[in-house]
């Protein structure tokens, strides 16, 4: 056998169409992050079949009432997958196990859960996943900054089943944070303290009350923009934030909870007492005055207020809440929904600085993809 024939049986004829992979997604959600989730994988589906030699096929799709599941090649059609969830039978948000296998069988060389809920105790869910060979991206900080031993297991589980657990959206939606952090550890850096301001919708309306905008308004566009909370209370009491700062402290190996935040909330506490979205919506208007006179004592002293969060790794704490910050403050120079964490560390001793729009369904959805793209890439 000649050389040139045994070169041309290694390699593909140059008619060949190149490989394309497919990778099965099960989508948890269908409000801001998942709508524009699948809105962005329509888009740029065709693209990134070329480009990267990968098919996004949705699976499936599910609420908290329903679920859709199309075990077909080529998956859900995404031009009416609304209409199709809404025609789905009702399934137990609690029993996804079926799902997970379904999704298994399809036999596609990836697949992925992605979570975009805000639900409690998915680690559950995950690591059925985990366990079956499915990869995981969420976009749902609470599995990362609950009960630390299930968190723990989560991570165990994904190296032991050599599958990914990616939540880079947990912090700073779309900003490459948790993967900056990441590196610093992982390079051998010891990181000294982590600040900033890690709330896009706090930050927004700190802007907002700054420009004398009324509380109750300022929440209401946060809310139509798609930065809020599915529970605004979430963001309002601070815990949000918390749970960001929690989720870093672990990556850096702090084994610390939500227990352990010294948090200050960005409203009054009575405020944070009322328990449905509907009736926390229709009291807010009575906090205005009280919030923009707390705004206008800082801003006569020539100081902006912010929410900040600390994380001292020597000291082993945490602290969030509103600070007063001088004008030459990196935090006082936010914009809208601007976001920063900023990591002092052995190595960067002026800190390296993540900062960029830290909220919203689209920059949040198309974190959520790049870290489904950066799964089917490696694998
Ligand atoms: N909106 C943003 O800017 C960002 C959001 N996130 C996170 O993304 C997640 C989703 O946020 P949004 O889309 O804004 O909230 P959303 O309230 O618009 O959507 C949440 C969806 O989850 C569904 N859901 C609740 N429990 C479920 C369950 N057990 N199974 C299936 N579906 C369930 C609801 O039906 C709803 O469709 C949250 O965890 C949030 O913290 C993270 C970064 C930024
Ligand atoms: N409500 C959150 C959304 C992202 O996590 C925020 O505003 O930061």
């Amino acid at each position: 056998m000649s050389v040139e024939s045994v070169q041309l049986s290694w390699s593909r004829p140059i008619s060949a169409p190149p490989r394309v992979d497919r990778v099965a997604l099960f989508v948890l959600g269908k409000g801001t992050v998942a709508s524009s989730l699948l809105a962005q994988i329509g888009e740029h589906k065709a693209r990134i079949v070329e480009r990267d030699g990968l098919s996004l096929e949705i699976a499936g799709v599910c609420d908290r009432k329903s679920a859709l599941f199309v075990p077909r090649p080529g998956g859900l059609d995404l031009a009416d997958w609304r209409g199709a969830l809404g025609a789905a039978p009702d399934a137990d948000p609690r029993e996804r196990r079926p799902f997970l296998d379904g999704l298994t069988r399809l036999g596609s060389r990836v697949s992925v859960l992605v979570d975009c809920t805000a639900a409690d105790r998915m680690e559950t869910l995950y690591e059925q996943a985990l366990l079956r060979g499915i990869h995981v991206v969420t976009a749902n900080k609470k599995p990362f900054a609950g009960s630390l031993p299930s968190f723990r297991r989560l991570q165990t589980t994904a190296r032991r089943c050599r599958r990914a657990l990616r939540y880079e959206t947990t912090v700073g939606a779309s900003l490459p944070v948790i993967e900056t952090l990441k590196d610093l550890v992982r390079t051998g850096d010891r990181v000294e303290l982590i600040e900033g301001s890690f709330s896009g919708t706090l930050g927004y309306l700190s802007n907002e009350l700054l420009r004398g905008v009324p509380l109750s308004t300022a929440v209401g566009v946060a809310r139509d923009r798609g930065y809020l909370e599915p529970r605004p209370q979430d963001d309002l009491s601070g815990v949000d934030v918390a749970r960001k700062a929690v989720i870093l402290a672990r990556e850096i190996g702090l084994n610390l909870g939500l227990e352990d935040v010294r948090l200050t909330p960005f409203v009054p506490a009575e405020l944070l007492a009322v328990s449905s979205p509907e009736s926390f919506f229709e009291v807010l208007p009575t906090y205005d005055a009280e919030v923009a006179a707390t705004v206008a004592r800082a801003q006569a002293e020539g100081k902006v207020l912010r929410y900040l969060a600390r994380i001292d790794p020597g000291q082993r704490r945490i602290d969030v809440g509103p600070v007063a910050v001088d004008v030459h403050h990196p935090a006082a120079r936010l914009r809208g929904a601007e976001s920063f964490v900023a990591f002092t560390t052995e190595r960067y001793r002026d800190p390296l600085v993540v900062q960029g729009a830290g909220a919203g369904g689209a920059l949040t959805a198309a974190g959520v993809l790049a870290d489904i793209l950066a799964i089917a890439r490696k694998v």
